[in-house]
Parts: structure tokens; sequence; C-alpha cells
């Protein structure tokens, strides 16, 4: 599907939940629109009335002046309600397309590319929303303008037709050209997005950099905003001229028309002149305020088109990742994770080959510690978003009690994991299985030594400003309440101090394991690789060493012979 057809599958799929209020509120903008049309008519009939016909002329006026306010009222109410929900829908769209696409495809659509969509591109269609329904009114109004000329005269509407038409010509030139200079400055603005993220997340790293601070400051971000400044500016100047051009070009069709009339029209009467310069200089207004929103429409337009590419990417949502929680849980116990013959390659970066993992045979058993390790790079990461569900294997399968997990049971699969990344979003608010949180977290504090910095109320941390190492604990608490059946650590104790990370191996997952966890571990810390009871050695993304040990090291039970924390 290209973006353009995407685009309007899209405009069409929004506006479809409303086509009634839709409908309603056109009829309305119509009836409206036409009312001022035939109200000029009754003024220019008012100019020549005489006394036996201003009752006629005093309700014909009232009953229009009704239909306008009622036309007007009734599209632009119309039109707000579909505008607001239609952004509403959109937001709630993209959010879903979000949360249901597959992990690679947004590794490889960027957050500084994501975030100007949800909010700036949405935005600029809220506004547009915003003044459709004048845009729509005033549309209307010319049109029924055209229809009081041509019944006036059909000449004179053919002279206005023909310089309505070089005006639009005029316009749809300025707007292609327009068009164009605001998409390259919405190009800029994802750059800009990203310049934004360097100043603020790297904050401490250029205050401590003079050089870089310049750089980032003068050759990326007023560079990348003087240009976006300089292309916006081109593009409003191309619309503003075409406006004035337009604007212009009625008077001189009044002027050519009043000249002309003594010499070709000589016996038509003065009502027919009259009406003519009164629906002209009527028509001004609304054609004015048609073009007037033309730049805003042009916004909208590459707005929706970068909305339509980014639902396009994450067209192929994973299966019903945001169905509701099924009724009755699914299984959360296992005998046996595998990975048979699994592959994974990434898309090549220009400049080096792709990296690719496998293929690998790895057979994790239930209750085992098992640690993942190798030199930075050699694939670990890679290795265990494969084995947690998060990359669908390019080769290979991934079995559960020896089933292989497929597309539809992915999500369920992914259940059983809970996991702390090297790079983890920690969250604010506690989840224990479906409830929100519970009093065992005070106990869980005190064991992760941060009770006297931080406590849960009503489900959430009182505060998440502590040490990076404090944060990762607070992960780990969350991890912790999930109770799910494995537990994965990338690199958890990286963070900790010497003491703290002495106590995470030789007695935090001992104890989680004496409570029937299996645990993956991700470490380079090797001094504590004896606690392991399979430690698998990764290089270059392929497996070059698995041992399994015949017992235990800390000699624990699979039985929990005490609450561990
Ligand atoms: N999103 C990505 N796109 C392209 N290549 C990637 C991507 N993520 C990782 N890679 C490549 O895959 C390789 C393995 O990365 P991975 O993160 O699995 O290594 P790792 O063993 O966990 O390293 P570390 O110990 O440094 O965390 C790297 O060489 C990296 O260049």
């Amino acid at each position: 599907m290209n973006s353009r057809s995407g685009l309007t599958t899209q405009i069409l799929q929004l506006l479809r939940p409303y086509w009634p209020l839709v409908l309603g509120g056109s009829v309305l903008g119509v009836v409206g629109g036409a009312s001022v049309a035939a109200l000029l008519a009754v003024v220019n009939h008012g100019l020549y009335a005489t006394q036996a016909d201003v009752v006629t002329l005093f309700f014909a006026f009232a009953g229009l002046c009704l239909l306008i306010l009622i036309g007007s009222i009734g599209a632009d109410i119309s039109a707000n309600y579909v505008g607001q929900r239609i952004i509403a829908e959109l937001r709630k769209s993209l959010a879903a397309k979000i949360l249901a696409a597959p992990i690679d495809q947004l590794e490889i659509y960027r957050t500084h590319r994501l975030i100007p969509v949800l909010t700036q591109d949405v935005d600029t269609i809220s506004d547009f929303a915003f003044f459709f329904s004048s845009f729509f009114v005033s549309l209307v109004i010319a049109l029924g303008c055209m229809v009081y000329l041509a019944v006036l005269s059909w000449q004179l509407f053919l002279i206005t037709g023909v310089v309505i038409v070089l005006g639009s010509l005029a316009h749809g030139y300025a707007r292609t050209r327009g068009v164009r200079g605001f998409s390259a400055a919405r190009e800029a603005e994802d750059q800009l997005h990203k310049q934004y993220r360097a100043i603020a997340e790297g904050a401490k790293e250029l205050r401590l950099n003079r050089v870089r601070r310049r750089r980032v400051y003068v050759e990326q971000l007023q560079q990348t905003v003087d240009r976006i400044s300089s292309v916006q500016i081109r593009s409003i100047n191309l619309f503003v001229t075409a406006r004035a051009f337009g604007t212009m070009l009625f008077f001189v069709v009044i002027g050519v028309a009043l000249t002309l009339r003594p010499f070709l029209w000589p016996d038509s009467p003065v009502a027919v002149s009259s009406g003519f310069v009164l629906v002209l200089l009527f028509m001004r207004g609304p054609i004015d305020q048609v073009i007037g929103i033309l730049p805003a429409l042009g916004r909208a337009q590459v707005a929706m088109r970068r909305i339509a590419e980014l639902s396009e990417q994450f067209s192929t949502p994973e299966h019903d990742l945001l169905a509701s929680a099924p009724a009755a849980p699914a299984k959360t116990t296992i005998e046996s994770i595998e990975l048979r013959g699994v592959t994974y390659a990434f898309r090549a970066v220009p400049g080096s080959d792709p990296f690719v993992l496998g293929p690998v045979d790895l057979l994790v058993r239930q209750g085992d510690i098992v640690f993942i390790v190798g030199q930075n790079g050699s694939g670990k990461t890679t290795l265990i978003k494969l084995l947690l569900g998060l990359y669908a294997p390019h080769g290979g399968a991934v079995l559960r009690d020896g089933s292989p997990v497929l597309t539809e049971t992915r999500d369920d699969y992914r259940q059983l994991f809970t996991t702390i990344f090297s790079d983890y979003y920690l969250f604010e608010d506690l989840i224990r299985g479906e409830d929100v949180v519970p009093d065992v977290a005070e106990r869980y504090l005190q064991r992760l030594e941060v009770a006297h910095k931080v406590s849960v109320e009503n489900g959430v941390f009182t505060t998440t400003d502590l040490s990076t190492g404090q944060r990762k604990r607070l992960a780990l608490m969350n991890a912790w309440l999930e109770e799910r059946p494995v537990l994965v650590f990338d690199e958890w104790a990286a963070d900790q101090d010497p003491a703290f990370r002495h106590i995470f191996y030789t007695e935090l997952l001992p104890d989680l394991k004496r409570l029937g966890k299996t645990i993956i571990v991700i470490s380079h810390d090797d001094r504590y690789f004896g606690i392991a009871d399979h430690l698998v050695r990764l290089r270059d993304g392929k497996i070059v060493a698995s041992e399994a040990k015949a017992s235990n090291v800390v000699g624990a039970s699979a039985v929990p012979t005490h609450a561990p924390l």
C-alpha cells in the first residue's frame, strides 16, 4: 500500500463511525451557506423594494438569519465533536499500534521519530480539525454565491468562474510547492527532536565539554532550526502571495465587469450590476477564509502522511496483544525452555556486516540458575530477547515444555518471565499478579536495603529519585512481586556495590531458586560463575561452551524450605 492510498484509507476509516454526524453537519453547513447566499439576494432585492415588499422582506430576512444561525452552529458543533473524537481515536490507535508492534520494528523506527508523530503531527491535525467547520461553511457560502451569480447573469457567472479557476491554479501551484516545503520542514523536525533529546539527556556531558556543546548548539541545533524556519517562511510566503493575488483578482473582476457593462450589456437592469458587486464583495470574505486555512490544510496533510507511514510501518501487529486478560490464567509453570537451531540476523547497518546469532541450541531446565556469559557484543542480550519471545526467530524454534512457541502463543509464553534489562524502564506503580500491591512491599524494601529511602503508598513508590543502583533494586522488587516462574537479569548486578552484589549472587539468587524459580543471568562477574547450574558462553553469536553442573553448588533443595524474604 503506498502512503497516499494509506492516507485516504486512514482518513475514511477514522470518519466511518461518525458518518451520521458528518452527514448531518454537512447538511447543516450547506443550509447555512445557501442561506447566506439567499440573504444576499434578499439584500439586493431590498435595495429596490417598495412599501408593498416590506413584510415579505422582513420574514425572508428573519427566516434566513435563523437558518444561518442554526446551520453554522450545527455545522460547527458537529465538526468540533467529530474532529475531537477523531483525534482521540487517532491517539488511541497509534498507542495501540506501538504497544502491539513487534519489538524489532520499534527498534528500527527509533524513538526520536516516534514521539514527534505522536505529539506534533496529531496536534497539527487537531488544529486543522478546529478550523475545519469554518473552512467548510465558507466554501459552501462561496458556492452559494456562485449559484446566485448564475441566477443573476450567466455571463457574469462565467467571468467570475474563469477568475476563480485562475486563482485556484495559482493556489494549486502554491500548494504543491508549499506542501513540499512543509514536508521538508517536518523531516528536519525529526532531526530537531533528536537534538533536543541530546541537550536534555546529554546535559551533564555537554556541561563538561565546551567543544561538543558549541557543536551541538551552533552546528546542529541552530542550523536545523534555521533550516526549518527558512523552509516554512518560503512555503508560507507562497501561500500569502497566492492569497493576495486571489483577493486582488476579485477587484479586477469587479472593475472589468463594471467597465464593460455599458458596452456589452447596456440594457441589463441595475439590480444585476449591484447584485454582482454585492456578491463579489461579500464572497471575498469566505474565499479569503478558505484560502487562509490552506496552509493549515497543507500542514495537516503532511502530518497525516506521517501518521499513515507510522501506521503502515506497524501494520503487522502481534497476535491479540491488547486483548483483555483471559478469564483463566494461562499455565504459569514450566518444565523446560529450549532453543532449537535458533537463528536471528539484524538488518545490515552501512559500513558493517549485520550481526547474526546462531544457530543456537540451548536447554533451560526448571529450577536451574543459568548464566549467559561472553564478551561485549557477543549476542547475550539478543539471545535472551529470542528466549523471552521478544524477537521471533528467523530460523529454528523456541520450545516450551517440548512444544514450539507459535505466533499465537508467544504472548502467553512471555508471561512466564520477569526481566530486568540493562536498559530497563522503572514503572513507579507496583503490580502483583492482577492486584495492586501488597503489604509485603515493606519487607522487600528492607531486604533490598532501600526502605530508609523509599516506601510504597497506594501501590506507588513514594520516590524514584534514587541512585542508579537503588533504582535497579526497585526494579528487582517489581520483578519479585510479579511472581513469574522465570526470572531474567541482564547485568543486574553491574551497578551494585560489592557488598550488595555479593548478597545478590550468594543470597538472593539461591533464595529465589529455593522458591522454585528458574533464573537466567547475563553476567560479567566471573567471581560468581560458580553458582550457576548451567554456564553458557557466547562468542560472535555462537555458543562456544555450555557447561551443566551435576549438582547445585549452593546446595539448595528444589523444595522451598523457608520464605526467602
Ligand atoms: N537493534 C539492532 N540493530 C542492529 N544491530 C544490533 C541491534 N542490537 C544489537 N545489534 C548488534 O548485535 C550484536 C550483539 O548485541 P547484544 O546486545 O546482543 O550483545 P551483548 O552480548 O549483550 O553485549 P553487551 O555485553 O555489551 O551487553 C552487536 O554487535 C550489535 O552491533
